[in-house]
């Protein structure tokens, strides 16, 4: 396949994204079949899609300066077409200028009339000609910074306002950088030892995770191809997910509650956790993802899983105070996890943020009565504002009279991330700062009255 194929299978695909809103590796897949892409073509295609979004709010400020017509007056597929040749003349350095100018133009000749492909021959050269604006130039610091990381201002406003200029900096230039995929041993099927070894046998690059006795680093090598996990004897998992179910400490025997639990990663780790002795009850409002926490729990072999459709904001069925320790890992922005999924910076608003507190509210306020009386309640999210996080907690802890912050949070936290943190009862693990997604992890008690 030429590389102008690639480019044009990568140009459907922004396309589709953009429609559908969503960045999907099962998307990309599709595409990647349907066009018949060879193996040594992938690359470059998911080179192409995932930095066009990952890097939009730059290129976009590229082509504000040579576009005469302003970028949302342009049909879609020819502002996707000039994202994506510029991103390739301003990152890629492997296909040279001209190929990518005249393919492009290629593709406008073909896909609209002859003033698109004029207009495309035009911007493109003179990119070329004069180079990118310096965004250097730009006043603001929270614009700047937006450009600058490719972001949008509301997002870099608001880390700012919570985080001060120089964190929303890290935050923001993390969100750039590969991140780091890691996987959590079964430890009731094999150690972490056998597990590197055996991997490192089958060609894996694997690392010990400076973090968690079960989770090791892969530095090369997608893990789902491995023998161990198809035999259920790791799974892949972000090391801070991990960190939530260090959080909860379950013990064997326990009854435990996991009030939003789809797709179930969080579940089987307590599950194993708990040496698959006790009870899980695992509830999710879709009824499509809770067969995912069913086909979780039967690859792992996992008995103690009961998987269930249920509203947590409403759960009926259960006695009062008859949970031991309650996981809320709540619907929330996902802005801690943009490293993995660029396109949330294009999909999500502020209006998201404050309608997805409403719910986790709701959900923590309804849950509590489950909760036995020196119980502990595990909330925690994937996203870094403030507004879900800090905020969240202490107005529940200010409403509830029997609710009071965990101080042993920190004990069950590993030695460098308690360095790191001020708090003893709640952590926001940081993009980039140890190697994890974004969490907010926060440990309220039930006081025995
Ligand atoms: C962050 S995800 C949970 C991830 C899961 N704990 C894991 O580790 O695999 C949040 C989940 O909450 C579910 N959800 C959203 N609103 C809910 C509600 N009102 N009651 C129960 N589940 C809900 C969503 O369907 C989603 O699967």
């Amino acid at each position: 396949m030429s590389k102008s194929n690639v480019r044009e299978a990568a140009l459907d695909a922004l396309i589709k994204i953009k429609k559908n809103q969503a960045y999907s590796n099962l998307l990309l897949n599709e595409i990647i079949n349907k066009k018949n892409l060879n193996e040594k073509d992938v690359p470059l295609f998911t080179q192409i899609v995932y930095g066009s979004i990952q890097y939009q709010r730059k290129l976009d400020y590229y082509l504000e300066k040579f576009s005469k017509k302003p970028l949302n007056k342009l049909e879609d597929w020819v502002l996707v077409l000039l994202r994506l040749s510029i991103y390739q003349l301003a990152f890629l350095d492997r296909v040279p200028d001209h190929a990518i100018l005249n393919e492009a133009v290629t593709i406008a000749k073909k896909r609209g009339h002859k003033g698109i492909s004029g207009m495309v021959n035009g911007i493109l050269r003179s990119y070329l000609r004069e180079g990118p604006p310096d965004v250097h130039d730009i006043k603001d610091p929270v614009i700047k910074l937006a450009v600058q990381t490719s972001h949008p201002d509301w997002m870099i406003a608001r880390w700012v306002k919570h985080y001060g200029m120089e964190t929303a900096q890290a935050i923001a230039e993390a969100n750039n950088i590969p991140p780091v995929t890691s996987v959590r041993i079964n430890l009731l099927k094999n150690s972490r030892e056998e597990i590197l070894e055996e991997m490192e046998k089958e060609g894996f690059e694997v690392e010990l995770s400076p973090l968690l006795a079960e989770a090791l680093r892969i530095k090369k090598g997608n893990a789902a191809d491995s023998a161990a996990f198809q035999q259920g004897r790791i799974s892949i998992q972000d090391e801070g997910s991990m960190l939530v179910a260090r959080a909860l400490a379950p013990e064997p025997g326990d009854k435990i509650l996991d009030a939003c639990a789809a797709p179930g990663g969080k579940t089987a780790h307590i599950a194993e956790l708990m040496n698959n002795q006790g009870s899980v009850v695992s509830v999710d409002i879709h009824d499509h993802k809770v067969n995912l926490i069913n086909d979780q729990a039967e690859r792992l072999d996992l008995e103690i899983i009961s998987a269930l459709k249920g509203d947590a904001r409403n759960l009926q069925g259960f006695d009062a105070e008859s949970f031991d320790k309650i996981l809320v890992d709540a619907p929330c922005s996902g802005l801690g996890v943009i490293q993995r999924k660029p396109d949330m910076k294009w999909t999500k608003n502020e209006a998201d943020v404050t309608r997805l507190a409403e719910i986790q509210s709701e959900i923590i306020d309804n849950v509590w009565f489950l909760l036995k009386p020196g119980g502990r309640l595990i909330y925690s999210t994937c996203t870094i504002d403030r507004e879900e996080n800090e905020s969240q907690v202490e107005k529940f802890l200010k409403a509830e009279p029997d609710a009071m912050s965990d101080n042993s949070l920190i004990e069950k936290m590993p030695e460098t991330i308690r360095k790191g943190i001020s708090s003893t009862s709640s952590l926001q693990l940081l993009p980039g700062k140890y190697g994890t997604d974004g969490f907010y992890i926060a440990s309220i008690c039930k006081v025995k009255t």
